[in-house]
């Protein structure tokens, strides 16, 4: 079929088009007149055209164009496709029915997350209605914990997810490094899209799982399947990289069906050039990409950001993007237990479990927050925060060399005493908030919960671990210690939670990144700051804090529903847009858009998944 021929003709055909549009304030998604035959037919002209710019995508085989029984017969019929398809015409929501009733019949979650996977390479549109309209029931298949899951099974599922006509994202080794360039050129011209974002990962520490090697890529595209669906980044315009630079995964290396390089990763000299090799290629085909780091070892983590945080637009999710969110539930969980238990700002104790990229990215962001919005000293914010890893309190003195990242938190003032076990760290600190990212399953063992209710009218206790095998708590644990006591937010959704022998229900808190770093990805892409600085986390971190409404408060909710993920994305994107402009550091178009339109701004450039997007 000679393409732009016949994209050509179909336009000419079809003439122009005017496409009502709303923005949803419930769900955050725009919706549209009930679509006709001629409304779809209007509409996938719009498509067409915005193909015929790329020239690669043959529309019939494309899963954004060919929506199977979504099309006309008009258009079957200039695509070439009637008579492939069965005669009746749908609509996206019978489609929809359809495909939740097959879903919700698949015994385990792992064959949900394959059923989605294929759906999105086949009808990418309906995949995107499904998670946007069902967001609380996809995002635990599509991201954590199921995402787990499938990382760790990826090399076996992988032939049944895949289909030759949606290109993953990149798989790049070492030995591909002198075809870079090419590699890249290929994947653009195969896509026809420039990519807005990248999500790269060397699958050196997913999640809680540890080092999973190239079967971290589901990581990549879960998160920017999350963008697309929590800010309206246009799925087209994302691009999932797994750096397959190798594994110290022995199970892996020696499992006949792993897809990745058996070899060992390489030292940090080889690492870093490696790292700088793929930067610069893709950072030479794509000058305004956005670069987010995700799940590399707490070392690399640290070291990348240091080194690219001022040379390109990149943040790292796990230190920033956890950072920024877990101070925001921090910011309503501090000012509830102020309101109700009479606790100041300043008197707050916090005892981390865990000492890596995320704790260390959580602590650095609420010391930020102390300092510049309450007056707090660098030495008395400082003070806060009492720092555990797998060897205990983290201290000037302990005897042994202490990680870079670690030092600045290590505490001088024990007077010689080490505290090994968290019971004995919660008796010395009498913590008023307590914090889980050591991958460590209920490492927030009865006693130490009930402690923290002893010591607390309201004791905050977050355990952030994920996915669910390695949370430090469950909720109900955490209700049942504390007498039910317990401000909670966890990484993981955990359900709700009745207390025996009341009608009351208690929702807890997700504690998640998912709700900052779509609205922070999608601000800096349309601002497109010099770089992703400080105070922009800072500003998007408050943001998201304030986007809770009254109703929302009043029900002692730390975070938005997730229902509304667009519409918080919007906000949290919009203040990024105001920071950036603020700090006269953007360089984007919203530089030309008046301060008081970002958000309409922000909410107008959402993909969505109605035909004609
Ligand atoms: N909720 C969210 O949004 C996010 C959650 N996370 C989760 O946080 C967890 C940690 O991530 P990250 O910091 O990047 O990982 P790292 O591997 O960088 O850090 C893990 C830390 O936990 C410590 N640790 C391990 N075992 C124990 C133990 N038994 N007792 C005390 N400390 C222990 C380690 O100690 P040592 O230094 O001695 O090895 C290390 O400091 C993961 O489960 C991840 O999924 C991460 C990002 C976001
Ligand atoms: C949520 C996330 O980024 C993590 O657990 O690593
Ligand atoms: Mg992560």
């Amino acid at each position: 079929m000679n393409l732009s021929k016949s994209i050509n003709t179909f336009s000419k055909s079809l003439g122009s088009i005017t496409r009502p549009q709303r923005f949803n304030t419930k769900t955050g998604l725009h919706t549209q007149t009930p679509s006709s035959s001629t409304a779809v037919a209007h509409a996938l002209k719009e498509d067409f055209a915005r193909s015929n710019k790329t020239k690669a995508i043959d529309p019939s085989y494309s899963p954004y164009y060919n929506t199977g029984t979504l099309l006309p017969s008009t258009t079957r019929q200039k695509l070439n496709v009637y008579g492939q398809i069965p005669a009746v015409v749908e609509t996206i929501e019978q489609q929809a029915r359809r495909a939740i009733k097959l879903i919700r019949a698949k015994p385990t979650n792992l064959e949900k997350y394959m059923f989605m996977a294929q759906l999105r390479n086949n009808h990418t549109r309906l995949f995107y209605n499904l998670v946007n309209n069902h967001i609380e029931e996809f995002a635990p298949i599509i991201y954590t914990p199921t995402v787990g899951e499938a990382c760790q099974k990826y090399s076996d599922i992988y032939p049944f997810l895949n289909s030759p006509g949606t290109p993953d994202g990149l798989y790049i080794t070492l030995d591909d490094l002198p075809h870079l360039d090419n590699i890249i050129e290929g994947y653009k011209q195969r896509l026809g899209e420039t990519p807005d974002i990248t999500v790269i990962t060397d699958g050196s520490r997913i999640l809680g799982l540890g080092d999973l090697g190239m079967n971290g890529m589901p990581i990549s595209m879960g998160k920017l399947q999350l963008y697309v669906a929590g800010a309206g980044i246009d799925p087209r315009r994302t691009l999932p990289i797994v750096l397959d630079f190798g594994t110290n995964n022995e199970h892996y290396i020696s499992d006949e069906f792993y897809m990745g390089v058996r070899r060992k990763r390489p030292a940090d000299a080889e690492f870093y050039d490696a790292a700088e090799k793929v930067l610069k290629s893709l950072t030479r085909a794509f000058p305004h990409i956005l670069v987010q780091f995700e799940d590399f070892s707490s070392e690399h983590a640290f070291g990348l950001l240091k080194k690219y945080q001022d040379k390109i637009l990149c943040f790292n999710d796990d230190i920033q993007g956890t950072g920024a969110v877990i101070l925001s539930g921090l910011i309503n969980a501090f000012r509830k237990v102020e309101k109700e238990s009479n606790v100041r700002l300043r008197d707050h104790r916090i005892v981390f479990y865990g000492a890596g990229s995320a704790a260390i990215g959580v602590a650095r962001q609420i010391q930020e927050y102390l300092q510049i919005e309450h007056g707090l000293t660098e030495d008395e914010a400082r003070k806060v925060f009492y720092i555990c890893d797998s060897k205990g309190l983290v201290t000037t003195d302990r005897g042994d060399r202490l990680a870079e990242h670690k030092v600045y938190y290590a505490r001088n003032d024990n007077a010689g005493s080490q505290f090994r076990s968290l019971e004995d760290i919660v008796d010395y600190v009498k913590p008023t908030t307590l914090i889980g990212l050591s991958s460590s399953k209920n490492a927030f063992n009865q006693d130490v919960l009930a402690r923290m209710s002893q010591i607390n009218h309201q004791p905050i206790v977050f355990p952030l671990s994920n996915p669910l095998t390695k949370a430090e708590c469950t909720f109900e644990d955490a209700m049942n210690a504390t007498e039910n006591k317990v401000v909670f937010a966890s990484g993981t959704a955990f359900p709700a939670y009745t207390i025996p022998g009341t009608d009351q229900t208690r929702t807890p808190g997700q504690g998640n990144n998912m709700y900052m770093f779509p609205g922070l990805g999608f601000g800096a892409i349309l601002a497109r700051p010099t770089s992703i600085t400080n105070r922009i986390i800072l500003r998007a971190s408050m943001a998201l804090a304030d986007s809770l409404t009254e109703e929302e408060r009043s029900r002692g909710l730390l975070y938005p529903e997730l229902s509304r993920i667009r519409q918080v994305s919007a906000t949290v994107a919009a203040a990024v847009c105001d920071q950036a402009v603020q700090d006269n550091i953007a360089t984007g178009e919203i530089k030309s858009i008046h301060r008081d339109s970002f958000d309409e701004y922000v909410q107008s450039r959402m993909w969505s998944s109605e035909i004609g997007n």
